[in-house]
């Protein structure tokens, strides 16, 4: 089936909405499909439900903010360590997914949906997170998209190259990552006030999709899903109960529902066990979410003027914090019985230089096998170009298992300690790591404004995680008047030098993408916010939170900032 979505008229439809629900975005016929009385009454449940909850652990993380901002660092819990020390074991990793060796991302869009899922990966996760931009129209698409894929009946005409995408025989496993638990979503209003996105990803996903889905692709279980940003296990107690909720209402078995949890941010390293004892009926494992991990380690440490960071491509999986913070994820999923996911390497196929194409996959290469080696089960592939090479480490080295989940145990790697996973990473600061972060954080942020979440630069690919680094490092930087030590010249970083930094950039942008394309794009504006949270006096919490009312357009009131 391919998707039309009808032209906008105001006022000639609304969706039909349960009582205390009210969907401000723009209307459309085929949104309506998703957008059902029943599935908007699901959502509704679950807001209600859990959002106490949810506000009570976004008042720990400001809790847990202040402490780390008055000297605090975050450690092993000690009220916890009865979990830790525990010898519990998670539910056993259904059978359609113990073989996860490579993993697709991708974002929600309909031509990279049919295209990942017949990639060859044995997983393809769904991004409504680090690689999609939350507009309305990319979140109801990619509803409407993955219900089209599930039930098998996906198809997209490229009409420039005149080609059809639909699905092959053998196809990924479907796992869909929502939105982290602090974006809310303002197109849909429960009892006066935005739900919260992730339940409304998650909610309307479900709704449509598990029957066939359990049917189709789980062998019975499922559907499967992917948990970003998580700082505490209090949070995955909430996932856990929305699970729990979902699969009464579709009258399923309790540990149908499986999910992955990404451990990206530096307080949840501490709490690996705790997160798979809350969510031990429904998991399958741990995945390490490297970019997002480095930039809450700068958030983390934010007053931590001696912890500062060397340049973004020196903070790579070879620096002792990250080793250590990998191994440990090994050791936490295996003892527990379930999969420990690699993570996502940023280079991206190069077609114009095959030189440099050569060397982008050759580190490509190198870091799937120090994954394979150190014990993951599996990992990421950003782009179909790179599966072959992911298959050949993990082939190579794990053979015909379909894991490594009992073979690699690595019980070496429990005498790991606070100072491991909070060791000062090394290396130097340089003005070109600052023009850098600079350059493609403004583009990052310029195409996030316009639609696209993720996208190429420079021979990397560049998602919301990549760019918070570079939007938290201008800011420490900036904040400390931090000497580039690598220059050998004795700079500091200041808002006078940063601001000569933007304009230089800005006009290096302009000459690389050509005037047209610059003018068109929202490249100005998006200089603007990327400059304002850089020096702001305190740091935002999340980039995409604070530009969010830059992409929210309520009908058929026409565009509303918040
Ligand atoms: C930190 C994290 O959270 S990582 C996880 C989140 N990030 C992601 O998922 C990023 C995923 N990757 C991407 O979005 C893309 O690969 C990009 C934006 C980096 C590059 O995209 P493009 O410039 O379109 O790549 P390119 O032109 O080389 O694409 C070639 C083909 O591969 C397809 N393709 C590229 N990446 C993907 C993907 N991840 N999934 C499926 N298909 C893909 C394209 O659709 C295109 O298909 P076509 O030949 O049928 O037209
Ligand atoms: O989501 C993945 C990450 O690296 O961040
Ligand atoms: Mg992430």
């Amino acid at each position: 089936m391919e998707l039309e979505t009808s032209v906008y008229r105001p006022n000639i439809a609304v969706y039909d909405s349960p009582e205390g629900v009210e969907v401000r975005g723009r209307y459309d016929q085929v949104f309506a499909k998703i957008l059902t009385r029943d599935a908007l009454g699901f959502v509704a449940e679950l807001q209600r439900e859990f959002r106490g909850h949810v506000r009570y652990a976004m008042e720990c993380r400001r809790e847990a903010r202040r402490r780390y901002n008055s000297g605090g660092v975050p450690g092993f819990d000690p009220s916890t360590k009865f979990i830790r020390d525990g010898d519990w074991i998670c539910a056993s990793v259904p059978p359609a997914v113990a073989d996860r060796r490579v993993e697709i991302t991708g974002p929600v869009e309909r031509k990279m949906i049919i295209n990942a899922l017949n990639s060859g990966a044995k997983v393809f996760m769904a991004d409504f997170e680090d690689a999609l931009s939350p507009s309305w129209e990319n979140l109801m698409r990619g509803q409407v998209n993955l219900r089209d894929a599930v039930d098998g009946s996906i198809t997209f005409h490229d009409k420039s190259r005149n080609r059809v995408y639909k699905l092959n025989d053998q196809t990924a496993k479907l796992f869909v990552r929502p939105r982290g638990w602090h974006l809310p979503e303002a197109h849909i209003l429960i009892d006066g006030e935005p739900a919260t996105g992730c339940l409304v990803d998650f909610g309307l996903y479900f709704f449509h999709n598990f029957a066939k889905f359990r049917e189709t692709q789980g062998s019975g279980y499922g559907p499967f899903f992917y948990l970003p940003k998580m700082e505490h296990s209090r949070e995955a107690k909430i996932w856990n109960s929305v699970f729990e909720r979902a699969e009464k209402m579709a009258r399923i078995e309790r540990g149908s529902i499986r999910a992955t949890v990404l451990i990206e941010t530096l307080p949840a390293v501490f709490q690996m066990n705790e997160i798979l004892y809350e969510l031990r009926d429904h998991s399958v494992g741990l995945n390490c979410g490297r970019w997002d991990y480095i930039f809450s380690y700068v958030k983390t440490f934010q007053s931590h003027p001696d912890r500062l960071l060397p340049d973004r491509v020196l903070v790579g999986m070879g620096q002792h914090f990250m080793r250590s913070y990998s191994d440990l994820l090994i050791r936490t999923c295996h003892k527990r019985g379930v999969h420990a996911m690699g993570g996502m390497a940023a280079q991206i196929p190069i077609r114009d230089d095959p030189k440099a194409n050569e060397i982008a996959l050759d580190l490509v290469r190198k870091d799937k096998l120090r994954e394979v080696r150190a014990g993951h089960d599996g990992t990421w592939a950003a782009h179909p170009g790179l599966i072959p090479i992911c298959n050949e480490a993990f082939t190579g080295h794990m053979g015909k298992a379909p894991n490594q989940i009992k073979s690699m145990k690595r019980e070496d790697a429990s005498a790991i300690t606070e100072e491991d996973l909070l060791q000062i990473p090394r290396g130097v600061r340089t003005l070109e790591g600052l023009r850098l972060n600079t350059r493609v954080g403004i583009q990052y942020l310029a195409a996030w404004l316009t639609g696209s979440g993720s996208v190429p630069l420079y021979n990397l690919m560049e998602d919301a995680a990549t760019a918070e680094i570079s939007r938290v490092q201008n800011w420490q930087w900036i904040r400390y008047g931090v000497e580039l030590d690598g220059d050998g010249l004795g700079v500091r970083v200041s808002k006078e030098l940063f601001g000569r930094v933007v304009e230089e950039e800005m006009e290096r942008i302009e000459r690389e993408v050509g005037k047209d394309k610059f003018k068109r794009g929202m490249y100005k504006e998006a200089s603007k916010m990327f400059t304002k949270q850089c020096t702001a006096a305190e740091l935002d919490d999340f980039l995409t939170l604070a530009v969010y009312n830059h992409i929210v357009a309520h009908y058929p009131i026409n565009v509303s900032r918040l």
